[in-house]
């Protein structure tokens, strides 16, 4: 769980130092998490990336809803970026990914190769916010290949390009920015799917909001975890979480319940879920499959 505390001097801090390791990259990685491909985005990554080639990943795509992730996909696509998916932690999905990074990279190598360059490696770097997934990604990523290159003039005291093969290097760091928890959707949006340290405060009224989605787009998913009958899913839902608190044997301790019932739901134990729905992004329409 991320522990980062955001302070303007913090933020300001991240910034920069993200802006300067983005003049020594050719291509940006950009995690998000797959189950919120909104309210996992920083707010100005998109400017200060510039005109970088940008890659949106969304991760921990196992634990989303892949109608969902089919239609974000094309939403978050544009003649700038392009969209991955991914789960990081599967070796399998990785050797996908690398595939995919192989194609799309191969016009930046040709427009190097026809300009008379000789031929390097394409530079790569990994941004998200908190707890998307970035470590495992690089951990995922580099495996096997820990050599590093080796500090190279121009690179932040401790940080190193990691070459993956002849074609590509990483920046062993990753870059980590905040996302938008100042609105507070979006702030519940992160707490439920761990981005962000659910305080006192959100965890009642996250488990609240959670019982609302859940009864509106997957009714199915508490009845079958927790053996309700699919009657009892309905509001008014605080009488609902004390059910359920009964069911799961906490008496009236509905706080435990209301941390239960997101740890089950963060872990993907009621199913796969997308909470940014896109529909919500896209003029209220479910694009085209
Ligand atoms: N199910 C699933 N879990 C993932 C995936 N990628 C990462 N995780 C899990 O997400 C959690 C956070 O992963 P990290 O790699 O530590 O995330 P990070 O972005 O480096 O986090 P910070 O250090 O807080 O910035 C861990 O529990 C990982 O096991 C994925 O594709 N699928």
């Amino acid at each position: 769980m991320a522990t980062i505390q955001w302070y303007p001097g913090h933020m300001a801090k991240a910034k920069k130092e993200v802006q300067e390791n983005l003049k020594k990259v050719d291509v940006v990685i950009e995690l998000r998490d797959a189950r919120i491909p909104e309210s996992s985005k920083n707010p100005m990554l998109e400017k200060i990336i510039a005109n970088k080639p940008h890659i949106i990943v969304l991760n921990k795509v196992d634990l989303a809803d892949s109608k969902q992730i089919h239609a974000w996909k094309k939403h978050l696509t544009n003649d700038q970026t392009t969209v991955m998916t991914l789960n990081s932690k599967q070796p399998k999905a990785m050797k996908t990914f690398k595939k995919e990074l192989a194609e799309y990279t191969a016009p930046i190598r040709q427009k190097w190769l026809n300009k008379g360059l000789k031929h390097k490696a394409i530079r790569l770097m990994i941004i998200g916010i908190p707890n998307v997934g970035k470590s495992t990604f690089i951990n995922q990523f580099t495996k096997q290949k820990k050599a590093a290159v080796g500090n190279k003039p121009g690179v932040t005291k401790g940080q190193q390009w990691i070459r993956i093969d002849k074609n590509f290097e990483l920046l062993d760091t990753p870059g980590i920015l905040w996302p938008k928890f100042e609105d507070k959707e979006v702030a519940t949006r992160l707490a439920l799917t761990g981005a962000i340290k659910e305080t006192h405060f959100y965890k009642d009224d996250a488990a609240l909001y959670a019982l609302d989605f859940l009864g509106h787009y997957y009714p199915d998913y508490i009845p079958n975890q927790y053996a309700i009958s699919p009657e009892e899913m309905n509001p008014p839902y605080p009488e609902l979480l004390m059910t359920l608190t009964q069911k799961m044997g906490f008496i009236d301790d509905y706080e435990k319940a209301s941390e239960r019932m997101i740890k089950d739901l963060q872990d993907g134990k009621l199913g796969p879920i997308t909470l940014d729905r896109v529909e919500d992004y896209n003029d209220g329409a479910m694009m085209d499959e």
